[in-house]
């Protein structure tokens, strides 16, 4: 029997992400789609890239309704609006995963430093951080999924390894991002303008980003201990990727063929992990609209620091697609159910 699916948000980038995925699950029935200015509207109107494939029309409802619908919600909506409706969707009876980053923080204090005030602190405890590929266990029973953000999921799967084993010194991590414009949702805002963006690129939140804690997070519960790291976002004149690149000071004399050994260990029983051979790193555009991770490492054994280049597609791995992952873990269902398409390259 198929699963019964909601998007709220869906009128966003990552909902529509959500929606072209979701049309093409073989065990997923998309049963309602909210949207608030496009209510009333057929998907495929608003979304011609659907026209065909979605009978849908766009509702303004309430978790009640949602509820009384769908097993499980996919909620892609702003953050602080993710956390106003999803206590009420847990409390009608549906599981949730949330692509905003309401619930990825585990500590209160943490996320009103770098967000706003919670409105609803006692669920981050029982919420479970869905990186598949190194929490995997823990989402398959969850109720509320916490879908990591694009950025630290580059730099979760990049480090893993390195992080698990002990072989760099947590201490000493450089992390320098680039996102295409998409990353920025589909609001009007001065800085995604095409002129604003397009032929140019630049460094933004500069020892400020939001994501910093969450990937903090994360690398901590990898290395056993507290981690602090830099971290800078560019944004790139792309619709769509993510690029990533670890700076890491070695513990051990390693070179890029042991790196890519290493690598290729870890994440032998990966289907969305792909390791790059020596000699060779990934370009965002053989991810674009595809689940995997690509990774790429060298070892400079001159510097003593291991590199390693992370890509992925933000609206997919880095949102919609690990959602779906997430979704599938939920349901029991394997892993890669509807997320099996390749990056249509070039
Ligand atoms: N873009 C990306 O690459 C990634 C995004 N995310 C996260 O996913 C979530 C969605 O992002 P994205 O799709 O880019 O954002 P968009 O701005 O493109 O879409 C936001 C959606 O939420 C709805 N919405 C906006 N404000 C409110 C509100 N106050 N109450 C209810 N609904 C609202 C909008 O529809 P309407 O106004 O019609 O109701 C729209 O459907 C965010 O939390 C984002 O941080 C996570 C990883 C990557
Ligand atoms: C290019 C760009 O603007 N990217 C967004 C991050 C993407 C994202 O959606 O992150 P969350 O899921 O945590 O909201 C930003 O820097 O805020």
């Amino acid at each position: 029997m198929n699963i019964k699916v909601a998007v709220v948000g869906a009128s966003g980038y990552t909902g529509v992400e959500l929606l072209r995925l979701l049309v093409g699950h073989p065990q997923a029935e998309l049963v309602c789609v909210t949207s608030r200015q496009f209510a009333g509207q057929p998907v495929a109107r608003v979304f011609p890239s659907l026209a065909g494939r979605c009978e849908l029309v766009f509702e303004n409802l309430a978790a009640a309704e949602i509820a009384a619908r769908a097993e499980v919600v996919l909620t892609a909506l702003p953050h602080q609006a993710a956390m106003a409706v999803i206590p009420d969707l847990l409390v009608a009876g549906c599981r949730v995963v949330d692509l905003s980053a309401d619930y990825r923080l585990r500590d209160a204090a943490v996320y009103e430093h770098w967000y706003q005030p919670h409105s609803s602190p006692q669920l981050l405890a029982e919420a479970v951080y869905g990186l598949p590929e190194l929490f995997r266990e823990q989402v398959r029973p969850a109720r509320l999924v916490a879908n990591p953000g694009c950025y630290p999921t580059s730099v979760a799967l990049g480090l893993a390894p390195l992080l698990r084993q002990g072989l760099i010194d947590p201490d000493s991590l450089i992390i320098d991002s680039k996102s295409g414009t998409s990353g920025a949702g589909r609001g009007a805002k001065l800085g995604s303008l095409f002129c604003e963006v397009n032929e140019g690129f630049k460094a933004y939140g500069v020892a400020g980003h939001r994501h910093t804690p969450e990937i903090e997070q994360t690398l901590s519960i990898l290395s056993g201990r507290e981690v602090t790291v830099s971290f800078t976002p560019h944004l790139l004149p792309v619709s769509r990727g993510i690029l990533s690149t670890c700076y890491a000071a070695s513990r051990q004399q390693l070179s890029t063929a042991d790196l890519v050994e290493i690598y290729r260990q870890f994440y032998a029983d990966e289907y969305f992990v792909r390791v790059h051979p020596v000699g060779s790193l990934p370009n965002i555009n053989q991810v674009a609209g595809s689940n995997y991770c690509d990774l790429g490492m060298v070892a400079d054994e001159r510097t003593g620091r291991i590199i390693v280049v992370a890509v992925i597609d933000n609206l997919v791995k880095g949102a919609a697609g690990q959602a779906v992952q997430n979704l599938n873990l939920l349901a029991g269902l394997p892993e890669q159910t509807g997320l099996e398409a390749l990056s249509a390259f070039p």
